[in-house]
């Protein structure tokens, strides 16, 4: 048998290109890259980040090792003044792979003051919160409603006597469940209520509350705080419940940056009421990234061990063949590559759009508001769903292994699960999209550039200009294919909401019937728009012609499976004929065939700490197996040769006689 660690050095010798060129361009330059050298090396070398045995641990155990960590980490920003939000985020994406329990304090807990509160209120509370002397989460989500927020129960109402707001989960359904870190963890939350000012209602604000004491950590008076207990993944991370029973706050803790209650109980309105959804729209553009980094993740292991894996003997006489070379495994994992990297590209450009749209948004532009909830909610969707999808392609690519806790994928896999449906479940944004891209179909005015090939009707009886497979390496060709087909499924979403109408619908019931063609028109656009985006971002780079080559390489490949995958909705209409969709097949195992001896290349440049992989399969030198059988032997369950349940259960029934 060939050592694993030396089949992976024959490949990176195969490799074309320089790999660390590449990473500075995943990174965003050499300088990005040097900084997050710079921020590993602050946090990897930590013992205490170890995650060697994390695996062996209980819930509890998980949560609590997760808490020592993020106090260490805390400890290691102040250390070093690392206060830029972007340094966070890099070392939660290449260093620390764990769920931390101050998750919400910094995603959505200090971004919510950041944008809700007015001058004075930031400079109360976010000092306390940048220095990690509060820890807070964003509460909004109820045992009874998480999708429809306008139908949330919990109330806040308008005391003038004592200029104070009362709390209330009057209801066991309005109970807060789910948010994160909420459960044991944070001091503090920001509590999303329907406000009441003299008996009436005025709709959701945001209240900040105190959780537990700052002295002993125990709850407030009026307030009952706990866990949700086990859930499929994120088992570092306390989501929890809270109710609260007369609860009083001071005015002053509403966030008034939009909306302003004064003294004497008067309202001011805000100027859009969906100002107050503004985070999750953050965290939803956010998600985009995540999703890239996990199936990066996951592309990377898998590649990797898929050049150490030999199984099956081809020919006799021969070494088994790595299993990377069977086509039926390139077609499991290229695409997932192709993928990862066409998320990471429409990852920059969401995160770039957000900040320009929000700076609008801040400056009193608000139709940026429809826009950029529009493009966030469908990419959030998309991104999630593929990625997850991905990520078990990735984990079931390994065969065994692939279901062992030591490969990484089971936790990654469990542990982005919920991004389909947190932050916006996944049917939901979905729907949201389409009624902004339908909105734009029909009112070409306030349709964003972004979006203009909504307003390009296809021709009748539009074909696809590919005439050979050589055709289907033409960027053009394909984004035209995706364009033609989201202009025809939004087309025709608008035309069957339309038919439900004139067949005496009323609207709500006619944009249920429509839901389906609603879903499937905002699909075929995220779809489009990464495509076009990969494609425009790629042209744009400046670097070596090999890994242009190998990146034009991967766009043909995320497209024409694209393409495969859905070919129903491109036959449909006959804009694509039988014959190009056998040019589509061929040009795809061609792709395989020219990208084969860059993959680990192209996984190597993610540049992945071994400790941010954690897995035994998907380690830089390859030396899986002794990974794995170290790690078994590491296994509490192996502490001692014979275990305890022998002397207490088995041994009577095997000392019986038979
Ligand atoms: C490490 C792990 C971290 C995980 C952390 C997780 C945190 C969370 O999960 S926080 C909780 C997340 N919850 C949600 O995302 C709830 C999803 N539901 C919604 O966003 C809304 O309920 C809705 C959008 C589904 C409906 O909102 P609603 O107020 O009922 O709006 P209408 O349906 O009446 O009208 C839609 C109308 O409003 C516009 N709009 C909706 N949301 C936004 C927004 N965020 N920004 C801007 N505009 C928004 C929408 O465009 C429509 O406009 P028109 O078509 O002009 O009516
Ligand atoms: C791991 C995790 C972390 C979370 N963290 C937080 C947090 O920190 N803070 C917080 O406030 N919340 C948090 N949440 C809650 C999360 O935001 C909600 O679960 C999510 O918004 C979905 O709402 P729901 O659970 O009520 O599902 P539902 O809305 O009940 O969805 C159930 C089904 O109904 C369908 N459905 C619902 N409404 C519609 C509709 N209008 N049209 C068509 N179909 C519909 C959905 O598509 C779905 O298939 C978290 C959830 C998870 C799992």
């Amino acid at each position: 048998m060939a050592s694993p660690s030396s089949d992976l050095d024959r490949e990176r010798r195969k490799c074309t290109f320089n790999v660390a060129e590449l990473t500075d361009i995943i990174n965003g330059g050499r300088e990005k890259t040097e900084r997050r050298q710079y921020l590993e090396s602050l946090v990897l070398n930590e013992p205490i980040f170890n995650y060697d045995d994390y695996y062996f641990l209980s819930r509890e155990e998980k949560y609590s090792d997760a808490v020592k960590k993020t106090v260490r980490l805390v400890q290691v920003l102040k250390q070093h003044n690392i206060e830029d939000p972007e340094d966070y985020q890099t070392l939660l994406k290449y260093v620390l792979n764990l769920n931390l329990p101050i998750a919400l304090h910094n995603s959505m807990f200090r971004p919510t003051i950041r944008d809700q509160g007015t001058d004075e209120q930031r400079k109360k509370w976010l000092p306390l919160a940048n220095d990690y002397k509060i820890i807070g989460t964003y509460a909004q989500t109820e045992l009874g409603h998480g999708t429809f927020i306008r139908g949330l129960e919990t109330t806040s109402t308008y005391d003038p006597k004592r200029e104070e707001f009362v709390l209330n989960t009057p209801t066991l359904t309005a109970t807060k469940w789910w948010p994160g870190c909420l459960g044991k963890t944070s001091t503090h939350a920001v509590v999303m209520a329907q406000l009441y000012i003299k008996n009436q209602c005025y709709g959701i604000h945001s209240f900040i509350i105190q959780l537990r004491s700052l002295k002993d950590h125990s709850p407030m008076p009026g307030v009952t705080v706990g866990d949700i207990g086990n859930k499929v993944g994120l088992e570092t991370n306390d989501n929890g419940f809270l109710a609260m029973d007369n609860v009083r706050i001071p005015r002053e803790n509403m966030l008034m940056r939009h909306a302003q209650v004064y003294p004497d109980g008067t309202y001011r309105k805000p100027a859009n009421s969906k100002l107050v959804y503004g985070t999750m729209v953050l965290l939803r553009a956010t998600v985009v990234s995540e999703s890239a980094t996990n199936l990066s993740k996951a592309a990377t292991i898998a590649i990797r061990y898929s050049c150490v894996r030999r199984q099956t003997e081809a020919k006799p006489g021969e070494l088994e063949p790595q299993i990377i070379d069977y086509v039926t495994q390139q077609h499991k994992l290229v695409p997932q590559l192709a993928t990862a990297y066409a998320f990471a590209w429409i990852a920059r450009y969401m995160m770039s759009t957000y900040h320009a749209l929000h700076a609008d948004i801040e400056s009193g532009h608000l139709g940026a508001l429809q826009e950029l909830h529009g493009i966030s909610s469908g990419l959030k969707a998309f991104t999630a769903e593929m990625s997850v999808s991905g990520i078990e392609v990735c984990r079931r690519a390994c065969g065994g292994h692939g279901f062992s806790a030591a490969s990484g994928l089971v936790s990654m896999y469990k542990d982005r699960l919920p991004s389909c449906t947190y932050e916006g479940e996944n049917t939901v944004l979905y729907l949201q999209t389409a009624r902004f891209l339908l909105k734009c179909f029909r009112q070409p005015s306030i349709t964003p550039s972004s979006m203009s090939y909504i307003q390009v009707k296809p021709l009748p009886g539009a074909r696809w200009g590919v005439k050979s497979p050589e055709d289907l390496m033409k960027p053009i060709l394909l984004v035209e294919a995706f364009e033609h087909r989201a202009q025809r499924t939004i087309k025709s979403a608008a035309q069957f909401l339309e038919s439900q109408i004139s067949q005496g619908l009323d609207t709500s019931e006619a944009m249920n019937r429509s839901g389906i063609e609603f879903v499937r028109c905002a699909k075929a656009h995220c779809y489009y728009f990464v495509t076009r985006n990969f494609f425009q971002s790629t042209a744009l780079l400046k670097c070596s012609k090999e890994i242009k080559e190998s990146l034009l390489t991967l766009g043909v490949v995320f497209a024409l499976n694209g393409i495969a995958d859905n070919s129903g909705e491109f036959l449909e209409d006959c804009f694509i004929t039988g014959t190009q969709m056998e040019f589509v097949r061929e040009r795809i195992l061609y792709c395989y065939k020219q990208l084969r001896p860059n993959l680990v290349g192209l996984v190597d440049a993610f540049a992945f700490a071994d400790q941010s992989l954690n897995s035994a399969l998907g380690a830089y030198d390859g030396d899986v197996y002794n990974r794995l059988y170290n790690w078994a032997k590491r296994a509490p369950l192996n502490k001692t040769d014979v275990h305890s349940s022998y002397h207490k259960y088995l041994k009577p029934i095997l000392k019986s006689k038979i």
